[in-house]
């Protein structure tokens, strides 16, 4: 960790003494250099102008061909066009934080890292910080100490808008996560899961027996479901906000944020990015449920039936069952208004023809998974906050990394 212990994080291997929360450093924003740092001959800092979709289309090109990848290497994330819109020009977006790298040459993006603006709620405090994904390095220039550049040049460009904190999540361990969450899928459609090598058989069992064990109705359970619409807005922003207060790291939205987190504008070019349902009371016409998902396409590397999976990924949610102080392991309302809220988001991303529903054990999620039929995945998502020491959170799974029916402290869906 050459890089990172020169960084304002937390040394990995400190024992997990209690903290009082805070900065590890106060910037002195005169001292932070007005300039980029230099970079290795040949290659040059960009800002990308994401409103261009030339430019929006290099950032995806770039993801496509060398994002985040299983450890196998047999899928790559395909974050599409519409997704990173999305995703980057989100409330507040600035510029400044889409960097990129050329190759001066051939004018070739060869780098990229985002940062976006979150209010971002640690147990007491609410922090201006920025959410930062989407790193990547083309395969031919890894290895050569760019990411550190990278990471330190949006550090400087956060800082000059004085923006000191930073929330990431990472499938590798690096000093020093503050909360560590699991993997969970729930087959959709196991036929292809199995064919692209996802889904293993198990043993006694065949295809046909898999195929009835992952069967879901073809109508939802919920009385009063529907797609959210604009006019909910205001009733789902009070639900969010009393809801997600329970978790001890969670974002503080405002109407316009959840207009744009969970609001699916029907005109929006491009392909669907997020679903979002709500609860209507038939009797008092009260919002009394929400919850959403979004769509995350993974590319299947070398294989000659299917090029790619679709994901749909458990995104924010919340119950008025749930805004009780009962801890939410013996809220039994609560489990069972989630399993039949999930119950029906399964049915509906099957109707949308997802082939997989993916869920980490943050939030109450630990409620549903077992029941919903969710198999424990091998990856594990790590919680970092950049120069904020941060007592641990827990991330829904105990020392042996299975379910802890006590849920999570974790309420920040990262896309
Ligand atoms: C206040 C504002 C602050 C803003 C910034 C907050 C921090 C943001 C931090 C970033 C949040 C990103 C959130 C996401 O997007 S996580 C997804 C990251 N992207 C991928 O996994 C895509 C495929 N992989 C690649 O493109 C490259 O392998 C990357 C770019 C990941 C590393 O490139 P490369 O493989 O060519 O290595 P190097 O020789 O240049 O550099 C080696 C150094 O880099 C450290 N490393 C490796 N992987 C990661 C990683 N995922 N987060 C942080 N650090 C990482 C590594 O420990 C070593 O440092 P040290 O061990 O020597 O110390
Ligand atoms: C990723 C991911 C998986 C892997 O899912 C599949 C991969 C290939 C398949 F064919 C398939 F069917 C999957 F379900 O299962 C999950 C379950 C819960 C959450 C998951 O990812 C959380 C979103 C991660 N965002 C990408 C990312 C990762 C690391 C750093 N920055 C961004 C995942």
């Amino acid at each position: 960790y050459k890089f990172w212990q020169t960084q304002p994080v937390p040394k990995l291997g400190e024992k997990n003494e209690v903290v009082e929360e805070g900065p590890f450093k106060i910037v002195d924003i005169d001292q932070v250099p007005k300039q980029p740092g230099p970079l290795v001959d040949g290659f040059e800092w960009v800002t990308m102008d994401l409103t261009q979709d030339s430019e929006l289309k290099e950032v995806y090109e770039l993801l496509y061909g060398h994002f985040v990848e299983d450890d196998h290497g047999q899928f790559r994330f395909n974050y599409s066009v519409s997704f990173l819109k999305w995703a980057l020009l989100s409330p507040g977006w600035t510029k400044e934080w889409h960097v990129g790298v050329r190759a001066t040459a051939s004018r070739k993006l060869v780098a990229f890292i985002s940062g976006v603006p979150v209010e971002l709620r640690v147990r007491q405090k609410v922090l201006h910080a920025s959410e930062i994904n989407f790193l990547c390095i083309h395969k031919k220039l890894r290895a050569k100490r760019l990411a550190p550049v990278l990471i330190k040049e949006i550090t400087r460009r956060c800082y000059l808008q004085k923006t000191w904190q930073a929330i990431y999540t990472a499938g590798v361990v690096l000093p020093k996560p503050v909360s560590t969450c699991r993997y969970f899928h729930r087959s959709l459609n196991w036929q292809k899961l199995y064919e692209v090598g996802f889904s293993p058989m198990p043993r006694h069992s065949t295809v046909a027996q898999q195929i009835r064990n992952y069967k879901l109705p073809e109508k939802t359970s919920t009385k009063g479901l529907r797609q959210m619409e604009a006019k909910d807005l205001d009733a789902v922003l009070a639900l969010f906000k009393s809801y997600m207060g329970k978790f001890d790291m969670a974002p503080v939205f405002t109407k316009e944020e959840i207009d744009h987190w969970m609001l699916h504008k029907n005109d929006a070019p491009g392909d669907r990015v997020v679903w979002t349902y709500v609860v209507e009371d038939p009797d008092t016409k009260e919002i009394t449920d929400f919850f959403s998902f979004y769509g995350l396409e993974s590319s299947v590397i070398g294989n000659e039936k299917h090029n790619n999976v679709r994901a749909a990924y458990v995104f924010y949610y919340a119950s008025t069952v749930g805004l009780t102080s009962t801890p939410p392991g013996e809220n039994e309302a609560l489990k069972t208004r989630l399993n039949a809220l999930v119950n029906d988001a399964l049915i509906l991303a099957k109707k949308f023809k997802f082939d997989v529903f993916n869920a980490l054990t943050l939030m109450d999620n630990s409620l549903f998974l077992e029941q919903q039929k969710f198999g424990a995945g091998d990856g594990q998502l790590h919680y970092y906050l950049y120069n904020y020491n941060t007592n641990t959170i827990a991330g829904g799974v105990n020392r042996s990394n299975n379910i802890d029916q006590n849920c999570s402290g974790v309420g920040m869906v990262m896309l």
